[in-house]
């Protein structure tokens, strides 16, 4: 019985522990990183009460003015010596300290001024468009938890408060095979039959978006011994090994076999399609992900398994896929046995709903329905669709939403 592509998910991520290993990473560096310990506030946020308008910093204790005396002006990055008395103002800018004794500052759009005198059109608010010292952070607290993922509202954050570098967990040491006679380098001539390599670039494509070190890419010839041989070597430098072809039945797909000789093999075919034959296993120290040779398979495996799987190896604490419910804008008779991810299309409808449409072209060989996709559209095993009917649809990156 092959596992479902949901109960599969939930154990493998289940089996994996996050790398421990603690670096420290420049401020630049730092994006897309895990953070591997609590970062503390170091100062109250803001520091000081300051402006939040270019404007006039006003004094009116009572709450009942709208004629001021101009005292003063004050600049972002000055310290005011000023201390205003009530019925005095002072020209005030976005960011600058406001003086003591003022109430409120009033934006410069609703004042006028005849020589010193400002005048408002109604007395302001107290503690208008005043920023409040540490309403935000109070020094000593902290400022971000363990394990946020330094996205650069993050970053920001931790520059905010003059971190230089972050401890973040050290990126997964990942090595990246394709297999098979057939595979050529992209850029060398193709001989009769022969095709090019894909996948391994879209392995390391995948990657590129991530906080991992390749550490070995390469193409395995159908050869039994030089297969356990470079996954045996590449044991012992990589956190990680993923490799694309060679793991289905064929007498030329000698992956799997070369795994189950060299570590272990945990589990092998999933009911999904694409990516039947999606294997997952361990040699040494390294996970090992085996993903079908198929350019589809290998998209929907990494997308829908390896990354959730990178994630919770990197520490991230949500690794699944993001699943959003959608309606179907296509009809699908057919029953499939296997849980289906179909290569689709979702809009905003003017319902507000996703509506999703899915592209022709769905073989596991044809990569032009994965670059015209934004989604994958999950179709239950042995359930025919009609046109309405709810669609879970998984969002898939550098489509314009990630
Ligand atoms: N008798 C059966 N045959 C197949 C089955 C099956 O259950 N019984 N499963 C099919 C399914 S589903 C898939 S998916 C593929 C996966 O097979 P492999 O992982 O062993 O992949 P290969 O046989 O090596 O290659 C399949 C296909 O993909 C092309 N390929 C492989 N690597 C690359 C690459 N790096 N770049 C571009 N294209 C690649 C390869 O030339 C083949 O056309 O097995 C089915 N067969
Ligand atoms: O799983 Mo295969 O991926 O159906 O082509």
């Amino acid at each position: 019985m092959m596992l479902d592509y949901h109960d599969a998910l939930r154990q493998l991520l289940a089996s994996l522990q996050p790398v421990s290993d603690t670096i420290p990473l420049p401020l630049d560096k730092a994006s897309g990183h895990v953070l591997a310990a609590d970062l503390p506030a170091l100062y109250d946020t803001p520091q000081f009460d300051n402006s939040a308008m270019d404007g006039y910093a006003v004094a009116d204790p009572e709450g009942n003015s709208t004629r001021f005396t101009l005292a003063g002006r004050i600049a972002a990055g000055e310290s005011p010596e000023l201390t205003l008395q009530a019925g005095q103002a002072a020209r005030i800018f976005t960011g600058a300290p406001v003086p003591a004794g003022a109430t409120a500052v009033v934006p410069q759009e609703d004042v006028q001024t005849e020589g010193d005198t400002l005048i408002l059109a109604q007395p302001a608010r107290a503690g208008a468009h005043i920023r409040r010292r540490a309403e935000e952070y109070a020094a000593g607290g902290t400022l971000l938890n363990q394990g946020t993922l330094l996205d650069p509202a993050a970053v920001a954050l931790a520059a905010s408060q003059g971190h230089a570098a972050l401890p973040v967990l050290r990126p997964l040491r990942v090595a990246v095979f394709s297999s098979g006679n057939e595979l050529r380098e992209p850029g060398t001539d193709l001989a009769p039959r022969q095709i090019y390599d894909a996948n391994r670039y879209q392995m390391l494509a995948w990657l590129a978006g991530m906080p991992v070190e390749v550490v070995l890419s390469g193409c395995l010839p159908d050869d039994a011994a030089i297969t356990r041989e470079r996954l045996q070597a590449a044991s012992t430098q990589a956190d990680v090994i993923l490799t694309s072809g060679g793991v289905s039945v064929g007498e030329e797909d000698h992956v799997r076999a070369a795994l189950a000789d060299i570590g272990q093999l945990d589990v092998w075919k999933l009911a999904i399609k694409p990516g039947k034959p999606f294997a997952w296993g361990s040699a040494g120290q390294a996970r090992v992900f085996m993903l079908p040779g198929n350019p589809v398979a290998t998209f929907v495996a990494f997308f829908m398994l390896v990354a959730p799987a990178l994630r919770k190896l990197q520490g991230l604490p949500q690794p699944e896929p993001l699943a959003v419910q959608a309606v179907s804008g296509f009809e699908r008779l057919k029953r499939e046995p296997r849980r289906e991810f179909l290569r689709a299309v979702a809009q905003a409808g003017p319902d507000g709903r996703w509506h999703v449409s899915a592209l022709q072209g769905q073989g596991s060989a044809m990569l032009s329905a994965c670059v015209q996709a934004n989604v994958l559209a999950e179709i239950t095993p042995d359930t025919p669709v009609a046109v309405g009917d709810p669609v879970t649809i998984y969002p898939l990156p550098g489509k314009g939403w990630f």
